[in-house]
């Protein structure tokens, strides 16, 4: 098999035309393909790399879960990523990367997302001081500070309560300013030389020594000292078949790596989640009652989360709407067919997650935030695999009930305590780099929150 004929291509020369197009914002530009050529086409990523793009569930099935063993985690990851993040669950495959997500995976199970609750609770009471100073002179943009909130509590849920301000400040701009090289790097390859001549490259390189040296030391301290309920200590602890731990070099790149899949995530999902509640007051409402009746004056911790069924309707239909995950990418090992499809050896497959989520074919009304779509009888309904905003498959989110267990976490804390409103005046747009951000950000102006009983309720 050498060519993919039955897949409809977008040649090489509107490719690259449309390549500053993408480069700005894929979306537009991927809508109007699957519009002119379908649920699946191929075309030319910067107008170079050939790569098949896809919302078909099938495909999405096969390559995902049924047969990913032929589907590696595609160049940009293991290639570019790997260069600055090293080996770890996000840039390997194989039997190195199935020992290794068999180990970190005890991280999340439930006994540790307990014990987890209380470092995560005391970390985002420490970053919410800092959050209610910064309201007061009027409104914010909450994706910078969410992103501040929640980078702190997956470094102190890692790291441990003594994790200091200061490290987590340059661990998180490490992480960010490496990510935008990355992003850059990847969707406008023809530049490579010129990074790689203008010292660019180098000095990206050389932020990331510095956060590793500085990670390194609280790896070395922990040695010393006497176990914590931390994540740093379920890496440390986790054996090998041979009874041999991991090395601190790879305890380092595994934490590098959950703070860099960890950190924008939830954030992300977060900064949508109230800028949709912010236009909704009926689901707002309803969610602060959800969010009283369960918890009361308790602090949320991971064994309430199945008790909130509407919060978690509201989390999923944000995570639809906007996945901070908008596409998800692939590298064909070998020739494989799925139907009448040919996907040849070498072969770059795109999950279209965004594309997927908002395709009427599978979701009636796809723009309008309806969080009926999630309650449980609804779930059979659902054609499979066309809602990902975790992945799929073996490779899907490592750290999802964490995920779910900080943003309700954050929610609570933040609906209990302030009423929110979007300012006037700006526009709300996304802009997918590796996340699905907010393109010129989103400004709230909070105040405190009316008391509970006093609230007037209209519930939907
Ligand atoms: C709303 C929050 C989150 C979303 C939407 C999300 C989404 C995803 C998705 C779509 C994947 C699959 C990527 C692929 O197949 O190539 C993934 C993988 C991963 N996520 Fe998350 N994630 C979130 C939060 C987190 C958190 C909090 C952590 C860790 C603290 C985390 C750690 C990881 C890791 C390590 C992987 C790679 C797993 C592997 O390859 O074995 N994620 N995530």
């Amino acid at each position: 098999m050498t060519t993919s004929t039955l897949i409809p291509a977008v040649s090489r020369f509107r490719s690259f035309a449309d390549s500053v197009a993408m480069a700005r914002n894929p979306v537009p530009v991927l809508a109007k393909y699957n519009e002119t050529y379908g649920d699946t086409f191929r075309f030319y990523l910067g107008g170079l790399k050939e790569a098949i793009v896809t919302i078909d569930p099938a495909i999405i099935q096969h390559v995902l879960k049924t047969n990913a063993e032929n589907y590696q985690k595609s160049e940009i990851q293991v290639k570019r990523m790997g260069h600055f993040l090293g080996k770890g669950l996000l840039t390997t495959h194989g039997e190195p990367w199935r020992t290794q997500r068999r180990l970190i995976q005890k991280g999340f199970d439930r006994k540790q997302l307990d014990a987890l609750s209380s470092i995560m609770q005391d970390s985002l009471a420490e970053s919410l001081r800092d959050f209610d100073r910064q309201i007061q002179d009027g409104p914010v943009d909450i994706y910078p500070q969410l992103m501040k909130i929640t980078f702190a509590m997956v470094a102190r849920s890692l790291f441990g309560a003594s994790l200091k301000d200061e490290d987590i400040d340059l661990v998180s701009h490490t992480i960010c300013t490496v990510q935008e090289f990355i992003v850059r790097q990847t969707l406008q390859p023809y530049l490579n030389p010129w990074f790689a001549a203008s010292g660019e490259l180098r000095r990206h390189e050389e932020m990331r020594t510095r956060a590793d040296a500085v990670l390194m030391e609280y790896i070395k301290k922990r040695r010393k000292e006497p176990p914590r309920p931390d994540l740093l200590q379920t890496l440390m602890d986790a054996r090998y078949t041979d009874g041999e731990g991991m090395p601190d070099e790879l305890i380092l790149s595994e934490s590098m790596q959950l703070l860099v899949a960890g950190h924008e995530t939830s954030s992300n999902a977060l900064s949508w989640l109230l800028y949709l509640l912010s236009s909704r007051p009926d689901c707002l409402e309803k969610v602060r009652q959800e969010f009283d009746s369960v918890l009361g004056e308790e602090p949320l911790s991971h064994g309430h989360v199945p008790k909130f069924e509407f919060a978690t309707q509201v989390i999923q239909e944000a995570l639809r709407l906007y996945p901070p995950f908008w596409m998800i990418d692939r590298m064909a090992v070998a020739d494989d067919r799925v139907g009448d499809v040919a996907i040849p050896r070498g072969s770059m497959v795109i999950v279209y997650v965004y594309g997927a989520h908002h395709a009427p074919r599978h979701w009636q009304d796809p723009e309008v935030f309806d969080t009926a779509r999630f309650v449980k009888a609804n779930d059979k309904l659902r054609t499979p695999f066309t809602y990902l905003p975790f992945g799929g498959g073996p490779r899907g989110c490592i750290g999802g009930n964490y995920a779910m267990l900080q943003i309700l976490m954050i929610l609570s804390d933040l609906l209990r305590k302030y009423d929110f409103q979007l300012a006037p005046g700006q526009t709300i747009e996304a802009r997918p780099m590796v996340i699905l951000r907010p393109k010129h950000g989103i400004r709230m102006t909070f105040t405190n929150a009316v008391p509970s009983a006093s609230r007037i309720t209209t519930l939907v």
